[in-house]
């Protein structure tokens, strides 16, 4: 069974212009309702022991402090706690309050996600963020003194009007903070968003792909002089600090999915629940999948492929061997030569490496993994 669980929380108090993850607007929302049905589908499980748990969203700290404390309690109640390594929730640094912050601390909750996006408040305005950088460092300043060590912040670089000088700057505050963890994610213009309505009209500017690839390369090696790893396309981490249950995505490992939107993969089968609230609330527990597909070898070796290459340590031929029980050489071979020479992997017996060259472009080396056929065994 999976040692890992994600758990949805679809509620935020705004839309930023640039997301369409599983979200809606918490006004007038059946959140209590929603809580209950999200409890009864985790114990439809049977869940008694976890590596990793997660609590993403939306946002999962626009909970009250009564529902936040009803969430944790059902979700680790019947958990063996000393098995429980990693526990992350998410947090917005605006509706973070100091009652917010001591739930959380006398939960085992154990690693805390920021969404900062940026420090820059103008920058911030413009992305539909309603915190200010301020409320960042106060946020960090709180949530140290309740104990929490493990901190991560997602930033966003590559935005409409942003420039070099921004990213330095970000970048040079993340480190003055002096936190374990980074996500740096470039703008990925989503469907359905404020932003990509404003580019259909042509008023959106976003830089250009050789600006986006100079910022990603200099938050690369700043971020890597000072003594992160970089561990995965868009993670950074002092040594020991990875994120374990995004490992888990990464490494193809099975996990619930759990909550409205949320996405599982167990018994090989990947899964996605219903996504609008009030579908979530009228299925029943063990119907809350809006679709589920049966991996073929074929796709389980491209995901293996495809998620193991977004980690710097790549994937082991020893272990894919193991794994799937194939030739890796008669399977790739030529493919992972080829990239060699192109410079897109590292030449290394035995593993299959990105180069940073092949980080910056990521598809094309994806690409190159796709299989024409590969016959049931
Ligand atoms: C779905 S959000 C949930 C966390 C929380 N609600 C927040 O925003 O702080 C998770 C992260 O995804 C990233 N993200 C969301 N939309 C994105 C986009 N269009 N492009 C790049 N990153 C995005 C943001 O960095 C965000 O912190
Ligand atoms: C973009 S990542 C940010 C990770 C974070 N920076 C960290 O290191 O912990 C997290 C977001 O991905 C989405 N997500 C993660 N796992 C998911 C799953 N199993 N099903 C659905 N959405 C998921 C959620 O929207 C969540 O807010
Ligand atoms: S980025 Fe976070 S706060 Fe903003 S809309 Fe998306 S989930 Fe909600």
């Amino acid at each position: 069974m999976a040692n890992a669980a994600y758990i949805h929380i679809p509620f935020c108090s705004h839309i930023c212009y640039y997301c369409d993850f599983a979200k809606v607007l918490l006004e007038g929302q059946p959140v209590d309702d929603y809580i209950d049905s999200l409890l009864e589908e985790y114990r439809s499980y049977g869940i008694k022991s976890l590596r990793t748990l997660y609590i993403g969203g939306g946002t999962p700290t626009v909970l009250t402090v009564p529902q936040m404390e009803k969430l944790l309690t059902g979700l680790t109640q019947e958990l063996d706690l000393s098995l429980l390594e990693e526990f992350t929730v998410e947090a917005n640094p605006s509706d973070l309050s100091d009652e917010m912050i001591a739930v959380l601390a006398k939960s085992p909750v154990n690693r805390i996600s920021l969404g900062v996006q940026s420090f820059d408040d103008k920058l911030l305005q413009r992305i539909g963020r309603t915190h200010r950088e301020a409320e960042v460092y106060d946020a960090i300043a709180r949530l140290r003194t309740a104990g929490f060590e493990n901190i991560t912040i997602d930033l966003i670089y590559a935005l409409p009007g942003q420039e070099m000088a921004t990213v330095v700057s970000d970048v040079e505050k993340f480190l003055a903070l002096d936190l374990p963890h980074i996500a740096l994610y470039s703008l990925i213009l989503e469907n359905h968003t404020v932003f990509m309505n404003r580019e259909r009209r042509g008023l959106l500017h976003l830089p250009s792909e050789d600006k986006n690839a100079d910022m990603y390369e200099y938050i690369i090696e700043t971020l890597v002089k000072h003594g992160y790893e970089h561990y995965e396309v868009s993670n950074f981490s002092k040594p020991g600090f990875e994120s374990k249950h995004n490992l888990t995505y990464w490494d193809n490992a099975v996990y619930y999915g759990i909550g409205a939107g949320a996405s599982g993969y167990l018994d090989g089968v990947r899964y996605k629940n219903y996504g609008p609230v009030h579908h979530y609330l009228e299925a029943e527990a063990g119907q809350k999948r809006v679709n589920e597909e049966v991996l073929s070898l074929k796709e389980k070796v491209e995901e293996e492929m495809f998620l193991g290459l977004r980690k710097k340590s790549g994937v082991t031929i020893e272990s894919f061997e193991a794994k799937f029980q194939l030739d890796f050489h008669e399977l790739y071979g030529q493919q992972v030569k080829e990239l060699i020479g192109q410079g897109l992997l590292e030449d290394k017996p035995g593993l299959v490496q990105m180069t940073d060259k092949g980080f910056e472009l990521g598809n094309e080396v994806f690409e190159a993994f796709l299989l024409d056929d590969l016959p049931e065994k």
